[in-house]
């Protein structure tokens, strides 16, 4: 399983960039997320908490944390700061290393760590790569004065509470600008997640290695770790973690006998695929609306022909399809370069 450490200064953009990973249905595990949950009432962080900073920082009627309060206090006293890093960082990482192990588990191939203060905690050293976001000061200064209603002063004493954004990018393996517009950086993390996904094979690989470890002569130590992944697929992911749409709505041109066509006219191959039917139209033969593969647009009882008849050169689009298309290239490590240049690029069209 690929770790990618996602990190950044506050308000640079990490949640603009995790939300393309999650767009493209790779995991993320949220520090953030992880950090409100350890604190909700009843938590044994919140009664800590409230031990070290007074009650006072607790809602008397919800029982919830008083947010900002908390953070009027900790954001000017590095003191009163690292106080409360006692206290939630280890839940936060025994949390995160929780879910970890599950998505490996589940043999996810990638998955990202969105972690604040990947740095500043050290936990740089367990990643495969770390990923820095980008942006100049002043720029966010202002995104972080808009998002959080915060005047200047106290946007200031929150980016001066994390380390420099420079000494991040010097220690990054890859850094993402992200000081243009959104779209710009879409398409540049886009074409990265192309390149970032690993190979099936490095992902067996890796599924084996501690199998390997553990006995090395016997002969059932080898499976043992892909069949608990395996298993480990049948169950659902982590709730919070749900991707809310898989992959882009695009059109592809395999179409699958067992597709369902739903009423709306669009056609769902498996739950990651949505074909287009004004697409997928052009390359089935739809004879009439008795065959149970037709299309609710074809009218009835008329033939859609599926190709031409000639003596002249015929190119099948099926073919070229199923030779140079999106899925095809997605197949091979060579095609997943093509897309990510493509992406890169800012191309409209991705394939054949
Ligand atoms: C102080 C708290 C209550 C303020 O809550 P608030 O809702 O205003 O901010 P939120 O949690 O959304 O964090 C916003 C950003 O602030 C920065 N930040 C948060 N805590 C810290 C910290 N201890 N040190 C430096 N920066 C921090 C991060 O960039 C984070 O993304 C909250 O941030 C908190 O509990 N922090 C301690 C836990 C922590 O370190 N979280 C960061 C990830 S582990
Ligand atoms: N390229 C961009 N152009 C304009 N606004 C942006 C851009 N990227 C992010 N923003 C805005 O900047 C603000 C901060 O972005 P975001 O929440 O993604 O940052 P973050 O690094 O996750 O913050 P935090 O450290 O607090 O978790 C948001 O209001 C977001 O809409």
């Amino acid at each position: 399983m690929k770790l990618i450490g996602l990190t950044g200064g506050i308000a640079t953009g990490k949640s603009t960039v995790s939300n393309v990973f999650r767009d493209a249905n790779v995991p993320i595990i949220d520090a953030d997320v992880l950090a409100r949950q350890v604190v909700e009432p009843g938590q044994p962080c919140l009664r800590a908490i409230a031990r070290e900073f007074g009650d006072a920082v607790v809602d008397t009627h919800t029982g919830q944390l008083n947010r900002a309060q908390l953070g009027s206090i900790i954001f000017a006293n590095p003191e009163r700061r690292k106080a409360l890093n006692a206290i939630v960082h280890p839940a936060v990482r025994w949390e995160m290393l929780k879910v970890a192990l599950q998505y490996y588990l589940r043999a996810e191939p990638l998955v990202v760590l969105d972690v604040p203060l990947l740095f500043e905690g050290g936990l740089d050293r367990f990643v495969t790569k770390t990923m820095v976001v980008y942006c100049p000061k002043d720029v966010q200064l202002q995104r972080l004065m808009a998002r959080d209603q915060l005047d200047e002063a106290a946007s200031h004493q929150r980016i001066q509470s994390q380390m420099p954004l420079d000494e991040k990018c010097r220690r990054a393996d890859i850094v993402v600008d992200n000081s243009g517009a959104k779209t710009a950086t879409v398409q540049r993390v886009q074409g990265l997640i192309c390149l970032l996904r690993p190979s099936l094979w490095s992902t067996y690989f890796w599924l084996l290695l501690p199998g390997l470890m553990i006995n090395n002569s016997s002969r059932w130590s080898m499976p043992l770790i892909p069949t608990l992944a395996v298993i480990g697929r049948a169950f659902p992911r982590p709730a919070q973690f749900l991707v809310a749409n898989a992959l882009p709505v695009r059109s592809f041109s395999l179409l699958s006998r067992s597709a369902a066509v739903g009423a709306s006219g669009s056609v769902t191959a498996s739950p990651r695929l949505t074909l287009d039917t004004s697409f997928a139209s052009l390359l089935l033969p739809q004879s009439n609306m008795t065959n149970p593969f037709s299309f609710p647009s074809a009218p009835l009882g008329q033939q859609v022909r599926f190709r031409s008849y000639g003596h002249e050169y015929q190119p099948s689009n099926l073919v070229r399809k199923r030779r140079h298309g999106y899925l095809a290239r997605l197949r091979k490590k060579s095609g997943q370069r093509i897309l990510a240049n493509r992406r890169l690029k800012g191309r409209k069209n991705m394939s054949h």
